[in-house]
This record gives structure tokens, sequence and C-alpha cells, in this order.
């Protein structure tokens, strides 16, 4: 699959020179995107233009927004870069606890504004993590990847670049490390080692925003051993290099974009993306490289990058947000909205929604400061906002629902509402309160449905669940920082248990 040498070996230098003016706005990313013949499928026939086909754009627009959000508020989304020009946030590795404060208040606000998944995280958490690593591992083992990875980021934030961030891997059989198992290509490797770079092969699965993205940054997934030396890379990818192809993931409903209408998708503006990446022998340039071969460092990458990412989960509270909002607007068109119990879920939905919040930005404020200058979140926080987040929102959802009422699963197409029989009937038999008009609370049913198990349910719930680690990861880290020892400590002072020695 890989083209010649000459073709895929590109130095760092030929890889950019696409990239010499800023994207400063949303129609300058979406028209970035045009042309750039990956090798993408979905639904098993190759896709000519992204951006041209119905039921991935609203995904190129989620990610588009972050654009309009840096237009229209430039303080909340992006920063001064250079002698006079600005990037995206998502291109700015936090240095203040302020810094890290303000990027989550961007995440809730692009939330709110799309209501799914805008694709843009992955990235600035990887981007965020191999600032402080590549500092530690040139510390350790005597390399040089820091400045390599500081001229890279100024290229990308000069352009105004996406980057995705590819960190996890196929896996195989959990149970293995990567030179266990059977088939070497379950974690990303380098198979051959040249002059002027390396090439590597294997595949990222779950890759958000996959081919709405400019550059990709391969991580290692897990702690590696020496005997995983080869799986140990760090790389930046042009999304469009050769030996990539791309399989889009399905989601729930997506193909109601081309049903044609605005009310059964639910969202018709916004969804999420996810691709399973598969990598042959794609050529890295020497200048792309941040690790090769430092084992030793991997678990570091891994736990520093998911610290940023777990709580970069605050973009769900935006999310819950909005479906707090479509459950109020429910209860009220159907004349409910002052009984009792309804404002005691509303409220219920809040306060999980609020304690999502409080965790993200409390380790935001407890940062710490890495020898490379970037700070990153309280990392006992921060792991108990994505815990947070593997469950609250699910209970959001099951709130949601119980407002909305079963119409939310079972409410007839638009097409029923645009036939002449059945049109008037659902006029009639679906209308809530009086003064409420029946499409518009089809339209809020939809959202909720697409919210909690249609389309943006990916980016909302299973997101929340596994994206950042599953559950058990959280549990895992939570574990090694609850320093039990000195609680057990604290309570036996308090008892007036004596300890051991004067017993
Ligand atoms: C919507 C979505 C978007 C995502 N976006 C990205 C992205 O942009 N970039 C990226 O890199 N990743 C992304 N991910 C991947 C995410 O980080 C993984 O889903 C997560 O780390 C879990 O890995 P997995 O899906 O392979 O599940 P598994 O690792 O198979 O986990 C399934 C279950 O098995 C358990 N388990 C796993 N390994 C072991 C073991 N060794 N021993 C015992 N139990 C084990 C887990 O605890 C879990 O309960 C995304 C995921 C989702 C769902």
């Amino acid at each position: 699959m890989a083209s010649s040498k000459q073709a895929t070996q590109q130095s760092a230098d030929a890889l950019w020179k696409d990239f010499s003016h800023p994207l400063t706005s949303a129609q300058d990313y979406i028209n970035s995107l045009r042309g750039r013949r990956l090798n993408v499928f979905f639904r098993g026939e190759p896709v000519e233009e992204p951006v041209d086909d119905p039921v991935i754009f609203p995904s190129i627009n989620a990610m588009a927004e972050t654009y309009r959000l840096a237009c229209e508020q430039q303080d909340l989304a992006s920063v001064p870069v250079g002698n006079t020009g600005r990037t995206s946030r998502f291109l700015h590795v936090p240095v203040t606890p302020a810094d890290l404060a303000a990027k989550h208040e961007m995440q809730r606000e692009l939330g709110r504004r799309t209501g799914t998944c805008f694709q843009r995280c992955v990235g600035l958490d990887a981007i965020s993590a191999c600032h402080s690593i590549t500092f530690d591992t040139d510390q350790t083992c005597g390399t040089s990847y820091h400045p390599r990875f500081l001229a890279f980021l100024t290229r990308a934030q000069a352009a105004n670049v996406v980057i995705g961030g590819a960190m996890t891997d196929p896996k195989g059989d959990r149970s293995r490390a990567p030179h266990q198992q059977t088939d070497p290509d379950m974690f990303l490797h380098v198979v051959r080692r040249e002059e002027d770079g390396i090439y590597v092969s294997g595949a990222k699965m779950h890759q958000t925003g996959a081919i709405n993205s400019h550059w990709l940054l391969v991580m290692p997934t897990m702690r590696l051993t020496e005997a995983d030396r080869d799986w140990a890379v760090v790389g930046a990818v042009r999304a469009d290099s050769p030996g990539l192809t791309y399989i889009l993931g399905r989601q729930t409903n997506d193909t109601r974009s081309v049903d044609g209408g605005s009310l059964d998708a639910g969202n018709a503006g916004f969804a999420g993306q996810e691709a399973l990446i598969v990598f042959d022998r794609v050529f890295i340039p020497h200048e792309h490289v941040f690790m090769d071969g430092e084992w030793q460092m991997a678990s570091s990458l891994v736990e520093r990058f998911t610290t940023y990412h777990r709580s970069s989960y605050v973009c769900k509270t935006g999310l819950g947000d909005v479906l707090i909002g479509a459950a109020a607007e429910a209860a009220s068109q159907n004349g409910v909205e002052n009984a009792s119990h309804i404002r005691d879920r509303l409220v219920e939905m809040t306060h999980l929604n609020e304690t999502v919040y409080s965790s993200c930005v409390a380790g935001a404020y407890r940062a710490l400061k890495a020898p490379s200058g970037a700070v990153y979140n309280d990392p006992m926080l921060s792991n108990v906002a994505k815990h947070n987040v593997t469950r609250f929102p699910f209970e959001i959802a099951r709130l949601a629902q119980d407002i909305a009422g079963g119409l939310v699963a079972t409410m007839p197409s638009e097409r029923d509402l645009l036939n002449n029989v059945t049109g008037p009937l659902i006029r009639k038999f679906l209308k809530g309160r009086d003064g409420v008009d029946t499409v518009d609370r089809m339209r809020i049913l939809r959202l909720i449905e697409n919210m909690t198990i249609g389309r943006n349910a990916v980016g909302y719930l299973t997101e929340s669940l596994h994206g950042a680690g599953s559950p058990q990861a959280q549990r895992v880290q939570i574990a090694r920082a609850m320093e039990i020892e000195s609680k057990r400590a604290f309570a036996r002072n308090l008892a007036g248990v004596r300890p051991k020695a004067e017993e």
C-alpha cells in the first residue's frame, strides 16, 4: 500500500509547505480539508470528498465551530502567538492555572454550542503532554526531542491547524504486552529506521475527528517494557500521508442526515466523528519524531496525557447544559414545568452537571508545574472528574428521558409529518399544552433522542465512559494516590489508638 520511497520520504519543510497561510475562519478551515484525497471508507464505500458528504459534514461543522468561537470570542478561544498574530487555544500549551481554567471554559462553551464532541481536545492534550514529556526524556535519556517538538508546535500554531491525538491501539489480547502479541500490528510500532526518519505500521482505534484533522500525533497507549522498544514511538504524521487508511465508525441514526429535512436528525448541524486509522509503513521524518525507543518514558506520557484529557471532559457539562435545557423545555411544552418532582429532577441534573464542572475546574486551579514550564491539572482531581463523567451523564440522560416521556423513542418521522394523511393526525395527537407548536415539541424530543440514544449519544455517553480510559483506569490512579496510610493515621490519632512503636 505504501507509495514509492521518494513519494513518502518527505522532509519536514516539504510537509509544511501547504500550510503557509494561517487558517483564520471556519470557512478557511473547511476549505483546507478539500482535495486532500484521503483514503477514507464509510459504510463499505470510498469517500471521494468528505466535505461534500452529508453524513460526515456535521462532524466537520462541529470542528469548524472551534474556529467560529475564536473569531467571535477571541480571548476565550484563541491566544496571542508570535509578534502580532493569534492562534487557537487548542494549540496553546497551558503555562498557568488560569490557562487551564480558560481552556475548560472554552470547552464548556463549545459543548453548549454544538451539543456534541467538537473533536479538538485530544490534540490539545497530546501536545500539552508532549511538551513536558519530551523535556523530561531529554533530561533522562540525553535525547533532543524537546526542541524538535517546539519547532513542530511553532509551525502548527503559525498555521492554526487541527492536530488529532492518536493514542489508543487495537491492543489485541489485553493481557499481553505489545511484544507478546501474535500480531505485532496490534500496537503501532516502528518497522524500519532510515537516515531521514522512521516508518510505522499498526493502527489507532476510535480516533476522534480523524479525517477532520491536518496532523495526527501518535503516542503509545500504555506502560511499556524494554522488549517493547519498537512500540515506544511518538511522532507527528500529516493526515494525508501515503499509507494511511481511514474507516469511519457508524453512529446510531447517522443516515438520518440524508433522509431530507432537519427534524429527524435531532441536531442537524453538528455531530462527532471517530475512525479506525490503519498505518501501513507510514514515513515520519526525524524532525517530527518525539520518541523512538525510550520505552521507560511511555508510562509518564500516558499518565500526563490522561491527566490533561480526563479534565477535558468538562466539555460534557456544556452538553449537559443543552440536555437540561431540552428537558426543561419538554416539561414546559407538556405543561408540567411547575410539578415539584419535575423541578426536583432538573435540580438533580444540574447538581450532577456542576459536580463534574467543579472537579475539572478545581483541578485546574490546583495545577502542578512540570520542569518544561507547562502546567497540568491536579492528577487526583482530574481522575475524580473523569470518573464522575463515566457516571453522571448517564443519570442526566435517564432523567431527561423521564421528563420527556416515551415519545422520545416512539415518535413518527418528519416525512409522516409532511404526509397529507398522517401529518394532520400527528399535529393533533402529538400536541402538548395550548400555545405550543407541535413541531417545536417534536424538535425538542428529537434533540433529547439524539443526545441520549441517537448520534450524539456517542459523544455524550459512550465517549464519557471510555474516552481517556475506561472507568477502571481512573480507579487505579485514584487507588495509587489516595494516601490511605495517612488517612488511617488521622483516624487512629482522633480515636486514641496508639501507634505500634508506643505499644
Ligand atoms: C467516542 C470515543 C472517542 C474516542 N476518541 C479517542 C481519540 O481521539 N484518541 C484516542 O487515542 N482514543 C480515543 N478513544 C479511545 C478510548 O481511550 C478507549 O476506548 C479506552 O481507552 C478504552 O479502550 P478500549 O476501547 O480498547 O476498551 P478495552 O481496553 O477493551 O476495555 C474494555 C474493558 O476491558 C477492561 N480491560 C482492558 N484491558 C484490561 C486488562 N489488561 N485487564 C483487565 N481488564 C481490562 C477495561 O477496564 C474495560 O472495562 C475514544 C473512545 C470513544 C468511545
